[in-house]
């Protein structure tokens, strides 16, 4: 496990979008909204107009009214209270205005969670292949684009309007400052420069940033999913390993806390500049206002006016410059959500991908190399290998010689670097993925336990078919699973689970099955395909019983009778019927054939096979034939 707690290479990240750039993401962010909620961002738009111009109507509402008392104080008529009630009124819809915004704003985020889960989730599930899903930087940008898809574009659309909002206050005040006091309209518009340029600065500190912590922030998620995790509870609590993981997750909190504490202490003295030198200017202008008023050239009205026209221009520029600020950060991350939806598909699929018929010739494998990636070594070295249809292959080797791998190539979630792999003739690369692995049934070594119930967990191996019980059970009795699931509480319904309840209605959680059931689950899972082409099964029967595993070959036996089939499995007594037995070592066949010939051959096989059957005669003395089922694995 890396402890290290660099961040990915930030230059890879965009910290600058340009004007174009801008236009589009925010564009994009438009669209993307009016896609989620028209009705809500319409609504927005009319508030954020309104917003706009109610500060200075109430500013000049004031200084009427101040005017009109300071004129006559002794007789309020009917207009000045109808202009108090206006003022009024305007506070009413001030405030009404906020808890609208928030609503809505809440409402903007809840509908772009649904269409920002949709379109980030279609776009991963386009990549057919999994070396996408094996790089840790696209990992980092799918978690910033969840994050920054879903908050995102609201902010970014609530922030523009917020930027309009800002721009027609400030309009607004900017008119009534220019009645009293035209100097002052410059000097507070002189103010902003700073405002916006350390907005600006922080906002892009601050995406930069993001993009830095957010391989830490996944790692810190992994350790703390570890600290509470059931699956890794046994292990952690035997090898006393809380304190070990809490450490890592600490060290890697701190890592975090480091570089938004130094975003923050940036933010923090910007601020603070911009707070006093604000302020500053008010004050003087406020000096100075009684100063004219003294003399004569101003009213009292004036005065309240000018108080609430600095206050207003102020906060209208820094409220537009600080929400830009904000906007531009949100476009930042924005990008990441942009740049995961518009990822090409990782595996070349061809415009008008060849049909994929059944198969009738068979697999072949020609010249195959392979490495996981670049900087990694080579797993297959030039394996030549056919697989003919209708026939029963067994692939055995030792611990990483490439079998998996090779199974991997054949659903195609990678593409060989050197050679081909055919189908009847055809180059698997000029196959659509999805009608090829529709062909395809595979149980695989790593198989998946999904929290659902039993018969959801064999029916998830045909979709179509999940709500088919005849099937699932006929496949259950096939992979051996049909008596353990019977025996459930509820039978197949029951929830192979204890994380979630079935029903949150009723809080009953399910039942755990046992290491190996769950591989006969897998098993069924698999065989609920078996009418498919192909039926490739890597280590089914690695962690079943003698009994089980006898079963369950002699279905299996019957099942690849006639169909093409692959089996991987380190008990050699388990392959001796296939057809063809294919010996990997290195990457690269070094023997294939029958058992009986391989035994002949005297070759590596066979001397595996004798180191196998030894561990069965050693002991007992009888020098009797190895047992038909178990064994020692290798
Ligand atoms: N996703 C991966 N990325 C990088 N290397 C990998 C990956 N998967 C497997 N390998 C490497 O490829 C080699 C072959 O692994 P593979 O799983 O194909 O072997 P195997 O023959 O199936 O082994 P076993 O009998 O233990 O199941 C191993 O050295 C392994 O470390």
């Amino acid at each position: 496990m890396a402890g290290s707690t660099d961040g990915p290479g930030v230059d890879r990240a965009t910290v600058r979008l340009g004007v174009t750039g801008t236009a589009r993401h925010l564009a994009a962010a438009m669209r993307l909204c009016w896609s989620a909620a028209p009705g809500v961002l319409l609504t927005q738009l009319l508030l954020t107009v309104l917003a706009g111009v109610w500060g200075w109507v109430a500013a000049l509402l004031t200084r009427a009214i101040v005017d009109r008392l300071t004129a006559a104080p002794a007789a309020p008529d009917a207009s000045l209270m109808l202009l108090a009630v206006g003022l009024g009124a305007l506070g009413i819809a001030v405030g009404a205005e906020a808890a609208v915004s928030r609503y809505l704003d809440a409402a903007l985020e809840r509908a772009l969670r649904v269409v920002v889960t949709t379109r980030l989730y279609g776009a991963v599930n386009r990549m057919s292949g999994l070396a996408r899903l094996e790089q840790p930087q696209f990992q980092d940008r799918i978690q910033l684009a969840m994050n920054a898809g879903r908050a995102g574009p609201g902010q970014i659309v609530t922030g523009a309007f917020g930027i309009v909002q800002g721009v027609l206050t400030f309009a607004g005040f900017v008119g009534a400052l220019l009645a009293v006091a035209p100097v002052m309209v410059a000097v507070v518009c002189a103010a902003v420069v700073p405002t916006l340029w350390v907005e600006v600065a922080l906002g892009r500190r601050r995406a930069a940033m993001t993009w830095r912590i957010s391989h830490a922030e996944r790692r810190e998620a992994f350790y703390s999913t570890l600290l509470s995790s059931l699956e890794a509870a046994k292990e952690l609590r035997l090898f006393r390993l809380g304190d070990f993981f809490a450490g890592r997750l600490l060290r890697e909190l701190t890592h975090i806390n480091r570089e938004q504490r130094a975003v923050d202490r940036r933010a923090f003295a910007g601020h603070m500049t911009l707070a006093v030198l604000g302020s500053v200017i008010a004050a003087a202008g406020l000096v100075w206002a009684i100063g004219l008023a003294g003399r004569g050239r101003l009213t009292a009205g004036d005065v309240t006016l000018f108080i609430a026209a600095v206050a207003g221009t102020q906060a209208a520029l820094t409220g537009t410059v600080t929400q830009y600020g904000l906007v531009q950060q949100a476009l930042l991350l924005f990008d990441h959500y942009r740049a995961v939806v518009a990822e090409p598909a990782d595996l070349p699929v061809r415009a008008a991908p060849l049909p994929c018929p059944s198969l009738r010739v068979g697999l072949e494998l020609r010249d195959v190399w392979f490495r996981y990636a670049d900087d990694q070594p080579w797993i297959l070295r030039g394996v030549t290998l056919t697989i003919p249809a209708g026939k029963s292959v067994a692939l055995v080797g030792l611990n990483g010689a490439g079998k998996s791998t090779l199974v991997k190539l054949l659903c195609r979630f990678y593409d060989p670097v050197r050679g081909s792999i055919h189908w009847d003739g055809v180059d698997l690369r000029d196959l659509d993925p999805g009608e090829l692995r529709d062909r395809l049934g595979v149980v695989f070594q790593d198989f998946m336990s999904y929290d659902l119930t039993a018969a959801e967990n064999i029916g998830v191996g045909d979709v179509a078919r999940i709500d088919d019980p005849a099937a699932i059970e006929h496949a259950a009795r096939l992979a051996g699973c049909h008596d353990p699931i019977a025996r459930l509480p509820r039978g197949y319904d029951t929830f192979l689970s204890r994380l979630f309840f079935a029903d949150p209605a009723e809080p009953e959680t399910g039942t755990v099955l046992s290491g190996g059931q769950w591989q006969r689950v897998a098993v069924a899972r698999a065989l609920l395909r078996a009418g498919r082409d192909v039926l490739i099964l890597d280590e089914p029967s690695s962690g079943l019983d003698a009994e089980a595993e006898y079963t369950l070959h002699a279905h299996l036996r019957d099942l690849r009778q006639g169909r093409t089939s692959i089996l991987i499995s380190h008990r050699l007594s388990t392959v001796r019927e296939a057809d063809r037995i294919v010996v990997l070592e290195s990457g690269n066949v070094v023997e294939c054939g029958r058992h009986a010939d391989l035994m002949a051959a005297g070759g590596r096989y066979a001397t595996l096979f004798g180191l196998q059957a030894r561990g069965y005669r050693d002991g007992d003395g009888d020098g009797t034939a190895p047992s038909p089922v178990g064994g020692l694995a290798w």
